[in-house]
């Protein structure tokens, strides 16, 4: 019997371009599903995602009824698939800046003991390639910022390519997260810390999106910029 075992989340607002592109990439490997959280994409990601489910049981989709954020769209990525027995629960992008090679990687090392494991752009090895200053700076500051004000000790606290491990999940009181854009990765990661969880970096290289468009919005920084103070003060 297959066994399914890892799941890999992938939210999407208009991804229609490369998510049918992408997830024949992830089963490639034999023990991963995906569960596409799809905000009501204009495009019709959904309808293409719903149509490659049917023959294809590997393949989930949660349908929300319109772009309800980032961090949001996780969480409730993460209560389907606890709901469904998930052992190692992935987050991932649509657009290839997160290359499905690296799976297995973040699987090993959560395997090995890590309670999560982030793809790490900031540790030895890794990187970005094709990404302007303004985007480096807002990237780099953002991490030492998040890093210098949380005390925490991970080169990149913002990266949305990750593992977790089914308990880690579990234990977190999900309903307690409140950053929804690029805080939700920082907010997350000190959560776990929080909870006595271990983390590892694994290297990844992080191009920038094929095609498509990102959803960075001032809002979003903003957001971040202002949470983490919340965390610092436990405001939230
Ligand atoms: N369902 C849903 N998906 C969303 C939403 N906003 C963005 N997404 C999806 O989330 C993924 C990342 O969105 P991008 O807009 O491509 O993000 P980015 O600016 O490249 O940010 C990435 O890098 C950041 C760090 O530099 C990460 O913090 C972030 O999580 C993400 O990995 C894509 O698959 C996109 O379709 C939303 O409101 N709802």
């Amino acid at each position: 019997m297959l066994v399914t075992d890892c799941t890999v989340i992938v939210p999407t607002y208009n991804e229609a371009e490369n998510i049918g592109q992408l997830i024949p990439r992830i089963l490639e490997h034999d023990r991963f599903r995906v569960l596409v959280v799809d905000d009501g994409s204009p495009d019709g990601t959904g309808e293409l995602v719903a149509e490659m489910a049917q023959d294809e049981p590997r393949i989930g989709l949660l349908r929300r009824p319109g772009k309800l954020g980032l961090g949001s769209a996780y969480i409730a990525g993460f209560q389907r698939a606890l709901a469904e027995g998930a052992e190692f629960i992935f987050e991932m992008d649509a657009d290839f800046s997160h290359d499905p090679g690296y799976l297995p990687g973040l699987l090993a090392a959560a395997e090995a003991g890590a309670d999560l494991v982030l793809g790490s752009r900031y540790v030895a090895g890794g990187g970005t390639t094709d990404w302007g200053p303004g985007r480096q700076l807002i990237s780099r500051g953002g991490n030492l910022y998040a890093g210098l004000i949380l005390g925490l000790p991970v080169a990149d606290a913002t990266g949305g390519f990750r593992c977790y491990r089914r308990h880690v999940l579990e234990r977190l009181d999900l309903s307690r997260i409140r950053s929804n854009g690029y805080g939700f990765q920082i907010e997350m990661v000190y959560r776990v810390l929080q909870a006595g969880f271990t983390i590892r970096e694994v290297p990844i290289i992080f191009p920038d999106r094929r095609v498509g468009r990102s959803k960075m919005s001032r809002r979003i920084v903003l957001e971040a910029l202002i949470n983490v103070w919340k965390l610092r003060f436990g405001r939230i």
